[in-house]
């Protein structure tokens, strides 16, 4: 008996350190992979460097995901000379695109002088839309939001968010859309959210759905506490201008002028995730984690001060992460809002990928992609302006998964 029982804790003590060692390589070759990918991603110079489960209010699609087409003629992409190393199949694809911000007006400039092609940038969908068509492999397409610009008419909103929603819809599968503050310049949430076919409560604009048994997609609503959308005596559009009036010395809130650092992003044109939505994303993780799902965080506003300029921040990205950063389920966070982009990998291993802006393109050129998901990575292929990424999960995180 003794012997059987020392036999075993010599048969454990050894299955522990294999363990160990397992984590140890595992772990080094990741930041290994993560380093090379980092150094051949076109990052910002300022980075530090299922079951079918559908949100059941969630029937905004013109075509049941349900139905959309396997993956049929597969071709693998060129992602910074790392793609397809494994030579796998994708368990799905998506399609990402980000910042259109279309107005029938002439190509103007942002406050800080980059141009932007208000009537261009619907093409650039258009040409999206035809490619994902095309390659009839993309389970469904993600718009990261600011659907029509700040600029457009007033009494062109309803048209202009009509007329790019529509181009959404010649997509062969669902869409799943999420707001930025653009969208809000046109419209107010009454009317924006039944547009995007956004399932809401109380003009909330944050859901999850789940596309395979082993993924679920978290899409938050960065402006749920925000001066802009709400109407004027709203809860929320006072907390918001309490919230900036504390932290923003300046007349005009949409600028940083003397802010310091992370201070910077204190701006009218961004927003915070409110304390109930906090507590939902809290109670979707726990699902996650219980369900085994990989989990993938998309926001309007980025998430990462190392991803995005600090001025483009969502005010409570800490709080959010922290969040997050209980849980070993969330893999990737994707934003859009700072128009060129960005890559990071925050301290627990997360991707924090910022999308390109169709908006920023020059006639000719484009800026969409898709996102082929595996079970230990996602890859982002992207067209012209969007930068291609291969983001590894941590595998440190699914081996504390495994243990828990
Ligand atoms: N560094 C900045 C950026 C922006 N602003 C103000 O925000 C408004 C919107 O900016 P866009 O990027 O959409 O052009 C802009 O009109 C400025 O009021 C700023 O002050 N400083
Ligand atoms: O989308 P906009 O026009 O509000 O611009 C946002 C800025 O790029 C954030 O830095």
């Amino acid at each position: 008996m003794n012997q059987a029982h020392g036999v075993r804790q010599q048969t454990e003590i050894r299955v522990l350190l294999e363990l160990n060692s397992l984590l140890w390589l595992k772990t080094v070759s990741y930041w290994v992979v993560v380093h090379i990918t980092i150094i051949a991603s076109p990052s910002r110079p300022s980075d530090s460097e299922q079951t079918e489960k559908i949100t059941p209010s969630f029937s905004h699609c013109k075509n049941s995901h349900l139905d959309s087409a396997a993956p049929a003629s597969y071709m693998m992409g060129s992602t910074n000379g790392l793609a397809g190393a494994q030579g796998k199949q994708p368990l799905f694809s998506f399609g990402v695109i980000s910042d259109v911000q279309y107005a029938d007006i002439p190509d103007g400039r942002s406050f800080l002088g980059v141009p932007r092609y208000y009537r261009h940038s619907i093409v650039v969908l258009q040409r999206a839309v035809k490619r994902w068509n095309d390659q009839k492999r993309h389970k469904f397409v993600i718009n990261f939001g600011d659907i029509v610009d700040g600029f457009c008419p007033k009494d062109q909103s309803l048209d202009a968010v009509r007329r790019v929603v529509d181009k959404f819809e010649d997509f062969n599968g669902p869409v799943y859309h999420m707001i930025g503050n653009h969208c809000l310049y046109n419209l107010p949430r009454t009317k924006l959210l039944p547009l995007l076919k956004i399932p809401s409560v109380d003009g909330r604009a944050y859901y999850d759905f789940s596309p395979t048994p082993e993924f679920r997609f978290v899409v938050l609503d960065g402006y749920d506490i925000s001066a802009i959308g709400w109407p004027q005596e709203h809860p929320n559009t006072k907390e918001a201008l309490k919230f900036l009036e504390e932290r923003n010395p300046n007349t005009d809130k949409n600028s940083p002028a003397g802010l310091v650092g992370l201070e910077r992003r204190f701006l009218m044109f961004n927003g915070a995730v409110g304390k109930e939505q906090l507590e939902w994303l809290d109670d979707v993780l726990k699902e996650a984690t219980k369900l085994k799902h990989k989990v993938v965080i998309c926001c309007h506003l980025p998430l990462d001060p190392g991803s995005s300029a600090k001025e483009a921040l969502l005010w409570n990205y800490d709080e959010v992460m922290s969040v997050v950063h209980r849980f070993n389920c969330v893999k990737v966070c994707l934003a859009g809002h700072d128009h060129k982009g960005g890559h990071s990998v925050d301290s627990h291993g997360i991707h924090h990928r910022v999308l390109e802006a169709a908006l920023e393109c020059p006639p000719g050129t484009d800026a969409y992609g898709y996102i082929d998901v595996y079970d230990d990575k996602l890859e982002l292929t992207g067209t012209d302006r969007m930068k291609s990424t291969d983001m590894l999960y941590n595998p440190q995180a699914d081996l504390q998964d495994n243990w828990h």
